[in-house]
């Protein structure tokens, strides 16, 4: 008898998945060009006597009406090409879900193309990397309810669980799930960049070695701090270099990599005019690390001027506090920014639901969500994580740890941007009146941009050239 669900793409986040569902009971088969994929998955697949298809008709023949099918190839044109070869073997009612790290705006405009063709398409963000996959990821569909039905139960099983909840949601319509993966990475390299930026503070502000770093990454992970991104972290630090007999992490070219999430994440919140800045600051971190050989030219002709950090161990409680508060402020970033794209794309996203799929299996995970999703379940029109009063009190409590840590970063010229650009916007967001009426006044005299008063309705302009001057 044929196959519940289908998966085209067995790279190692697909098979991982399929064997998750295959472990769940679920009758599922993949597709796969490549001959050394299709024998992975028989061997990783072997107790479930688990099966691939390299022939895409007999792939598509396997499998029960209507069909569901689970795209998990590399985001952009693969993913067009792939729905090319499929669309003329499939029948209305079938479903393809495309669940790479996909563009939201070719998301949209798939769904859009295959609906006028009546085939079901929507776009789910997956988290969690290749462990998450086999043993219970975060899921975040959106679009195609209907087809989000069909396959819920499958992905209800698969998924992480916390408390017993599944960590999936029907996130909304359109292209909601892969916007709302987006900002979660986006949250997941502000969270790096702030990891890197405390390792630096550590390692060259203290002088600790990775031994020390560790242990202290193990009391903070037992802590308030406790999430994936700094379990995973601390471990770096233990890691032994076969070559060299070293630690590996010394010998990891400082360059960092990116695959667009974070980059688009900020390029889309530039487009809604919604401030991201700490995220913002990790995606320009990851660009200016490339530069490796001007830092090192510039490191010798712009030598550092030495670095004074007195009594480390109060320094260590100054830092955990630090970290919280910009943690806070990158969660508060991106939820704002979902909260935005919600009423501009109509995306309908309950961000406490949001904050609960995301509290296990995703690689944003951490103590913090629960209180997130506390704070959205009390007040679910919450118009900013800052405004929840106990979110404001752990703000207020660490407020001039954090400042002790970025003034000392900067006297030490310790770059710190994702510390320094959270205080900043925590300073700027909690600020009545702004010395952007300035920016107005100088738009309105270079180029008659006008302006609003305080005191009055309508807009207005001034002469500023030759107005009252005394
Ligand atoms: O949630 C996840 O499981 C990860 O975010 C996953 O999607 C992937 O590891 C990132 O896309 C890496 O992104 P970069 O290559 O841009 O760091």
């Amino acid at each position: 008898n044929k196959y519940t669900l289908g998966m085209i793409g067995l790279g190692t986040m697909g098979r991982n998945l399929l064997l998750n569902m295959a472990d769940n009971g679920f009758k599922v088969t993949g597709y796969d060009k490549d001959p050394k994929m299709l024998k992975k998955l028989e061997e990783d697949g072997k107790s479930h006597s688990l099966i691939g298809f390299d022939s895409l008709e007999d792939f598509i023949q396997s499998l029960e009406l209507p069909r569901r099918i689970v795209l998990l190839v590399p985001a952009g044109a693969i993913v067009d090409s792939v729905i090319k070869e499929l669309v003329p073997l499939l029948e209305k009612d079938d479903m393809i879900i495309d669940s790479g790290n996909s563009h939201f705006t070719d998301t949209s405009r798939r769904a859009t193309e295959l609906a006028d063709q009546g085939i079901h398409f929507f776009g789910m963000g997956i988290s969690g990397g290749e462990e998450g996959a086999r043993f219970g990821p975060s899921m975040m569909p959106g679009g195609d309810k209907k087809a989000y039905e069909a396959v819920k139960p499958i992905l209800e099983a698969v998924s992480a669980k916390v408390n017993g909840d599944p960590c999936v949601t029907y996130i909304g319509p359109g292209a909601s799930g892969h916007f709302v993966k987006m900002v979660h990475n986006g949250i997941e390299y502000s969270m790096m960049q702030l990891l890197a930026e405390t390792y630096d503070l550590l390692k060259n502000g203290l002088g600790y070695n990775n031994d020390q770093i560790y242990a202290l990454f193990e009391k903070w992970n037992n802590g308030r701090l406790k999430s994936f991104l700094l379990e995973v972290t601390k471990d770096i630090f233990k890691v032994k270099d076969e070559k060299t007999g070293g630690f590996l992490l010394d010998y990891v070219k400082d360059e960092a990599k990116s695959k667009g999430t974070g980059k688009w994440t900020s390029q889309v919140s530039m487009d809604l005019q919604l401030p991201i800045p700490t995220i913002n600051e990790s995606v320009s971190a990851r660009d200016l690390s490339k530069f490796k050989a001007l830092r090192v030219s510039l490191s010798k002709s712009l030598p550092h001027e030495g670095i004074k950090i007195e009594d480390s161990s109060a320094f260590e409680i100054l830092l955990e506090q630090a970290l919280y508060f910009a943690m806070i402020t990158s969660y508060a970033q991106g939820l704002h920014l979902l909260e935005q794209a919600s009423v501009e794309f109509k995306y309908e996203l309950n961000l406490k639901e949001i904050s609960q799929i995301w509290r296990g299996g995703c690689i944003i995970r951490a103590e913090l969500l629960e209180d997130i999703y506390q704070a959205y379940t009390k007040q679910p029109a919450l118009p900013h994580l800052y405004a929840d009063e106990s979110i404001q009190q752990q703000l207020k409590d660490i407020l001039p740890g954090t400042r002790a840590v970025v003034i000392t970063a900067i006297q030490n010229g310790i770059a710190v941007p994702c510390f320094a650009s959270a205080l900043t916007y925590y300073d700027s967001l909690r600020t009545a009146s702004s010395p952007l009426n300035l920016t107005q006044a100088q738009r309105d005299f270079f180029g008659a941009h006008t302006f609003e008063r305080i005191d009055a309705e309508g807009i207005f302009h001034a002469d500023w050239n030759s107005k009252n001057l005394d």
